[in-house]
């Protein structure tokens, strides 16, 4: 009998297939090239989450086939201290993509470290330059990692997006807002909501995508679903249970599941993504130093 596990989108075996061919992608360009993609990861300070974010990423750097450096500042590093690394990252050719873990402490500003890093390096796509450049439909630069994994999946579900109603309910500008650029870049009729937005219920009722990217556990409940629609999780949430805690994402999982085509878990559906697409951009950052 069929319990909705048919529409699981699977975002970890997906972001392991992906990471198979970058795998054999960077080892031709090391082969043939004398290239060794190289990532730089920078975090200032002791968050618990973010230090398993960047664990993550080094191992997934290397076991890529690429090599990895990781830089810790203290949580009291100045905004100085953090802007003379970048400097020094940037001016490095061995290093070919950098990254600074957000969040970063108060006293740093975030805006001002993201554009500090030489847009060719970003390969995070936060850096000013990068998100101007996706905003004006230009295909040069790099997106950011989550927004790009989402589209991924989406497409591997329906590889034809033109004409579709999606709704991105949050506008970061690590997720919500370059999730916007890219699904009307691929034929959506896009509405993003945010914490003004009088209704999000009826605007996610007329969607048939819907991205779920607002910071808050099980806000999409299953009466906001059209029957049929696609829904993207990118939530991120670690609830208080009996046992401990766990991580939810922003949609109702149970409650949507009966109304939804298609829907990816969390965990296991938008966060390895993210990490997979970091390891794509890192690549290309590489390959792009060929032809500069
Ligand atoms: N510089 C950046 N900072 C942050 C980013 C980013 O893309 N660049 N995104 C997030 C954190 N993040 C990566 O940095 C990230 C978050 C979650 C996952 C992930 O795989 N999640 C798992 C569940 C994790 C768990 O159980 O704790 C999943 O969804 O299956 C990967 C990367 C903020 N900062
Ligand atoms: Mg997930």
């Amino acid at each position: 009998m069929e319990n909705g596990s048919e529409k699981l989108i699977n975002g970890r075996a997906f972001a392991a297939r992906l990471r198979r061919d970058i795998r054999e992608e960077a080892h031709a360009l090391h082969a043939q090239h004398g290239i060794l993609p190289t990532l730089a990861v920078v975090m200032v300070g002791e968050d618990p989450a973010s230090a398993v974010y960047v664990r993550s990423k080094v191992r997934a750097t290397e076991e890529a086939g690429m090599r990895s450096v990781a830089h810790h500042l203290p949580g009291d590093a100045t905004e100085e201290e953090l802007l003379t690394l970048i400097a020094a990252l940037n001016a490095d050719p061995s290093v070919h993509g950098i990254l600074v873990q957000l969040p970063v402490p108060q006293q740093i500003r975030r805006d001002a470290v993201l554009d500090a890093i030489a847009p060719e390096k970003d390969v995070d796509g936060f850096h000013i330059v990068n998100a101007g450049r996706l905003a004006v439909g230009r295909r040069d630069g790099f997106v950011p990692c989550t927004p790009l994994g989402c589209l991924m999946l989406l497409k591997s579900v329906l590889p034809s997006l033109a004409g579709q109603q999606a709704v991105v309910i949050g506008a970061s500008n690590i997720v919500g807002r370059p999730m916007a650029q890219l699904l009307q870049q691929e034929g959506c009729t896009v509405t993003v909501t945010h914490l003004k937005t009088r209704d999000v219920a009826a605007e996610t009722r007329r969607a048939d995508i819907v991205i779920a990217a607002a910071g808050h556990a099980g806000l999409v409940r299953g009466d906001w679903i059209k029957p049929g629609a696609i829904v993207i999780d990118v939530g991120i949430n670690r609830v208080q249970t009996e046992e401990g805690s766990r991580i939810v994402g922003d949609v109702a999982f149970d409650e949507v599941l009966p109304h939804a085509a298609a829907i990816t878990p969390v965990p296991g559906g938008v966060g390895p993504m993210t990490i997979a697409c970091l390891l794509q951009n890192t690549l290309h950052a590489a390959r792009k130093t060929l032809s500069a």
